[in-house]
Parts: C-alpha cells; structure tokens; sequence
C-alpha cells in the first residue's frame, strides 16, 4: 500500500492592525491571525479597532490576542469585546496568570534568554506550561517579541524529542526566504510571522504573505516528499 504523508504546517499572520491586511491573510491561506495588545508594540491595537477587525475573520479562521505582562481586567475586556478563539502570551507570566482566564493560551519562549539558553534550561521552562496549547519559541532580544530576529534553532532538540505531541510554533525573524529551512530543521506544528511579512511595522505586505504561505507549502511538499522515500 502507498502511504502518502500529507502533513501541512499552520500559518500565523501576527501584529494585523489593517482590514486590508486580514483579507490579505486569508486569501493567502493562513490558519490564524494575531492582534498585538502590547502598548509599547508598534502593532498595538486597542479595543474597538481590534473588535472591528475580528469582525472581517471568517469562521475556521483562528484569532490569537497577543499580551506582554499585561493586567487580568485589560485582558478580560479584550476577551469579552474581541473574543480571540487563543491568547498568547510573551511577557514573564506565571503559569498561573495564563491559566486564570480558563481560556485555550500558547505559551512563548524567548529562546536565549538567561535560563532558556540550554536546550535543558528551555526544556525545563517549557514543561512549567503543561497545560498550553502551544509552546511558541521566539528569539531573545531586547523587547519581548516582534524583533525579526532568528535564534539558534539547534536549542530545540530536547523540546521537540519530548514535547508529547504538543505543538511547537516555531517563530522570531522567519521570512519568506528562510521559512522553508526553518521547517525542515525543526518540523514544526505551526510557524508565525509578524516583521517578515511587513513594509514597515504594523503595515503588511500583500505579496510578502502569499510568498510565505507559498514557501511553506513548498517546503511541506519537499518534506513530504522526504518521508514517503524512506
Ligand atoms: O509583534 C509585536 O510587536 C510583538 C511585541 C511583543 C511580543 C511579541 C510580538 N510579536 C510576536 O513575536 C514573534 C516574532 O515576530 P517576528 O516575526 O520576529 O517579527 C511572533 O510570534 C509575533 O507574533
């Protein structure tokens, strides 16, 4: 019998904050798109614009509300008025202040901060966030996200040979370019792309998102393609 693998990997379009922009995800393909409520972001959006644009994102296409240590009652409002399917955390919460909002959360990781720069240390860091939908790894740098900054993917070795079946969202600098090597080195559930996908910050590129949703359908192919000969 022929086995075919079918595997495709998820697309996230993060830091939207135009309609045009959501339109241009969701032709391309993407899986989910992500609103930034993170005031010192350039893609910052407040409530009402973010509630506005929710209402252009079709069904079967994931909301993810992104927060940096942000206060339970701001991330209330944005649950009750948005209503994100996801929250996504990259600040310093606890397990506890991810889990208090009994609300489907991925958990990011700045991989390379203090801690997180063995693959022990990460491994240890992540499996504090058993209870995350996804563990989301993003480069360390000086703000807490967003930077278009790659890290050493190599620290990922012991995540993904015990992640269980959680999915592992792999993220920081990926562009159209490199994305398709990206996911060969890791074999991710997902990746999500905010600054490789821009004019400028905050502003997307039609062009760029369909190029990236392309790369990474080239590359599942490719991957695909690798697997059913062996
Ligand atoms: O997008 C932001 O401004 C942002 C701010 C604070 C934390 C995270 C942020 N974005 C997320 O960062 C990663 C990597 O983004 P990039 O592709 O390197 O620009 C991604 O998950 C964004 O959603």
């Amino acid at each position: 019998m022929v086995q075919t693998n079918l595997w495709r990997t998820r697309v996230k379009v993060c830091g939207l904050t135009r309609p045009q922009d959501i339109d241009a995800a969701v032709r391309a393909g993407a899986d989910a798109v992500g609103f930034v409520f993170y005031p010192a972001s350039q893609r910052m959006l407040d409530v009402a614009s973010a509630r506005t644009l929710r209402q252009r994102v079709p069904a079967f296409v994931t909301v993810a509300a992104l927060f940096v240590n942000a206060e339970p009652g701001d991330i209330r409002a944005v649950l009750d008025q948005v209503r994100p399917d996801v929250l996504q955390f990259h600040g310093d919460e606890q397990p506890r202040d991810c889990e208090q909002f009994d609300h489907p959360y991925i958990r990011a990781f700045r991989v390379g901060a203090p801690g997180m720069d063995t693959p022990e240390g990460l491994l240890a860091e992540c499996h504090r966030y058993d209870l995350a939908c996804g563990w989301l790894f993003d480069s360390y740098s000086a703000g807490y996200g967003g930077s278009g900054l790659a890290f050493d993917v190599d620290l990922l070795g012991g995540v993904q040979r015990t992640a269980n079946g959680r999915p592992i969202i792999l993220s920081g600098g990926l562009r159209p370019q490199t994305v398709g090597a990206s996911i060969r080195a890791v074999r991710p559930y997902a990746v999500d792309v905010s600054s490789g996908v821009e004019d400028s910050p905050g502003i997307k590129s039609a062009d760029r998102i369909a190029a990236f949703l392309e790369a990474v359908g080239k590359a599942d192919e490719q991957a695909s393609k690798g697997d059913n000969n062996n």
